[in-house]
């Protein structure tokens, strides 16, 4: 089938699933041509002028280059067929109608919703949902305006300048990363997350701050996460020590969608921000949880960010599958993980203010993605979600890139950069980073072979003993995969659609691999056990547990003297 590939796949309509092969079917026709598909990606690149322009694809400004995968046209054919087999285009259908997708939870899954804003979308259970999603974002704007503006303050009168946001998982990570991200159009008061229940992170915020001038925001969609609530009672206590407890009132602002138990701490409810539980905590920064993002860029920027986010869900719903970037990029995940069997993806942001993005990321991918039991209960057939991980580069090149190079495991690579920094006089700097990201995937797609690297060190004049001794620690195997994705500017609009496009590529995966990526039993058993061995901590209660936890116990105790 040697065709121009995205000719050759049907395109996935909104009905019943068109192929009348089955997953399992083309699970196994991939397996059977990863044998013979191409290896050897420098003689891929030779053969083929054109691989670029086949590989890689655009939406407006960004684009997705995939052609440093070991892929071809019969690769994205049958990834094509399996898309089809495993009704994407249905699943991703009744996700943004809001079926309730999320079974185990009976749940709809509706984050995209929240940055429709056409005032347009869709009924849930007789609620319209865009009413209340601009209900909320226009509250959150009146909000937001006040503190940046001055006009609300604190109790003593004086202007807010510091903003801390306590919260944890999805309450946290996502505000993080989007507030490093958009650093430059930051206009508004300082911006502190707290998220740890270990004391040294919010007694290492609270050290530098001043009471008189810091609003709290407690996030959390439950108002019941262990951590979330230990913090904010320790930054209430903090208030009222500084200014009495009348204070608590003008320097807190909670977001959840637990109302019921946001009035019980004693927040004001004009101060209240809710969400529904069809938004996932993972899924929450668009939601009232970006309070801390829109309170640092202001509430245009942040619309701007909704509507990146919008846009990306737009060409995600109705763009064939053979140029729509999140699809393809769980297609290539999908042949990554399940047929060649990659352990990881390493997440690799030349930006330094994306930063925050790998451990974002993480949770996004991992929470979701990381089950082992299909939809209807069964165990899974293959490997389901891999291990996520990375840092920025330049600064992982000198770390860990000598794994990614030359160590015995394949980790896929995922490599993002934009074409223009922020700071036209620091133009060089950007140079030096497009220059270092580009020769990163180069190098790992090509790699160094025996004679090249016993060549290029006679070269240099090195005696014929050492290039025996050395050559072969120089030689590098190439053939890594790495995928690049390259926009214009990580402005508001780009960061909304940057993590729209990684949301919906999860979704991909998931649906590829047949499970529910909207739940998150997994987390339940640690936290149980953490609430039952807390009175043991404490000493309340005599260790009952396995021989090492008891051990550790008695152990802590003897260094507590
Ligand atoms: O927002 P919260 O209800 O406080 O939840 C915070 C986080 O805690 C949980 O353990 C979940 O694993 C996360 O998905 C969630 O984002």
């Amino acid at each position: 089938m040697r065709v121009v590939w995205y000719c050759a796949v049907r395109l996935p309509s909104e009905g019943p699933p068109v192929t009348d092969k089955t997953v399992a079917d083309i699970r196994k026709s991939l397996v059977a041509h990863l044998r013979d598909g191409p290896k050897d990606m420098r003689k891929a690149f030779a053969n083929d002028p054109q691989r670029f322009k086949s590989f890689s694809r655009t939406q407006d400004d960004m684009l997705l280059d995939w052609s440093k995968c070991a892929v071809d046209a019969d690769t994205m054919g049958l990834l094509g067929e399996l898309a089809e087999a495993a009704d994407l285009p249905g699943r991703r259908k009744a996700m943004f109608t809001g079926k309730k997708i999320n079974v185990t939870e009976n749940r709809s899954v509706l984050h995209t919703a929240l940055r429709n804003l056409s005032g347009k979308g869709i009924t849930l259970d007789g609620q319209n949902v865009q009413a209340d999603v601009l209900s909320v974002l226009d509250a959150m704007g009146r909000f937001s305006d006040a503190v940046r503006s001055g006009k609300l303050t604190g109790a003593t009168g004086k202007r807010i300048t510091d903003v801390i946001n306590i919260g944890i998982g999805g309450s946290d990570l996502g505000p993080v990363m989007a507030t490093l991200a958009l650093a430059p159009y930051h206009d508004g008061p300082r911006t502190h997350y707290v998220s740890n229940v270990d004391g040294a992170h919010i007694h290492d915020t609270l050290i530098g701050l001043d009471p008189a001038t810091t609003l709290v925001i407690v996030a959390s969609k439950t108002f019941t996460t262990v951590e979330t609530m230990t913090n904010a009672e320790t930054a209430r206590k903090w208030i009222i020590r500084a200014l009495g407890k009348e204070a608590v009132k003008n320097h807190f602002a909670a977001v959840s969608t637990a109302l019921d138990k946001v009035a019980a701490f004693g927040i004001e409810s004009d101060r209240v921000f809710g969400f529904w539980d069809w938004v996932g905590g993972r899924y929450s920064l668009w939601s009232a949880i970006g309070l801390p993002i829109m309170i640092a860029i202001g509430a245009m920027r942040f619309r701007e960010f909704l509507a990146g986010a919008h846009e990306m869900d737009e060409h995600f719903l109705k763009t064939p599958i053979q140029k729509n970037l999140p699809a393809l990029l769980g297609l290539v995940g999908y042949w990554h993980r399940v047929t060649c069997k990659y352990p990881a993806r390493a997440i690799i942001p030349y930006d330094q203010r994306l930063a925050r993005l790998p451990a974002y990321l993480q949770q996004l991918d991992m929470e979701s993605n990381g089950k082992s039991v299909t939809l209807s209960g069964g165990r899974v057939a293959t490997p389901t979600g891999p291990l996520v991980w990375g840092e920025p580069g330049t600064n992982g090149q000198h770390a860990f890139f000598q794994l990614l190079h030359q160590g015995t495991d394949t980790i896929p690579v995922e490599f993002l950069i934009a074409a223009e920094g922020h700071e036209p006089d620091l133009k060089q700097h950007q140079d030096l980073l497009l220059a270092n990201c580009l020769a990163q995937s180069e190098a790992l797609m090509k790699g160094r072979t025996l004679a090249e690297a016993q060549a290029q060190m006679r070269s240099k004049g090195v005696s014929a003993e050492e290039i025996k001794k050395i050559a072969p620690h120089r030689v590098f195997s190439g053939n890594r995969p790495s995928i690049t994705i390259l926009y214009c500017m990580l402005d508001p609009r780009t960061l909304g659609r940057l993590i729209a496009l990684y949301e919906h590529r999860v979704f991909v995966e998931g649906v590829l691999f047949d499970i529910n990526s909207f739940d998150q039993w997994g987390v339940e058993l640690g936290k149980e056990l953490a609430t039952n061995l807390l009175p043991v901590i404490e000493g309340k209660q005599k260790p009952s547990s396995d021989a090492s936890t008891d051990g550790l116990v008695a152990y802590i105790r003897k260094l507590r003297g």
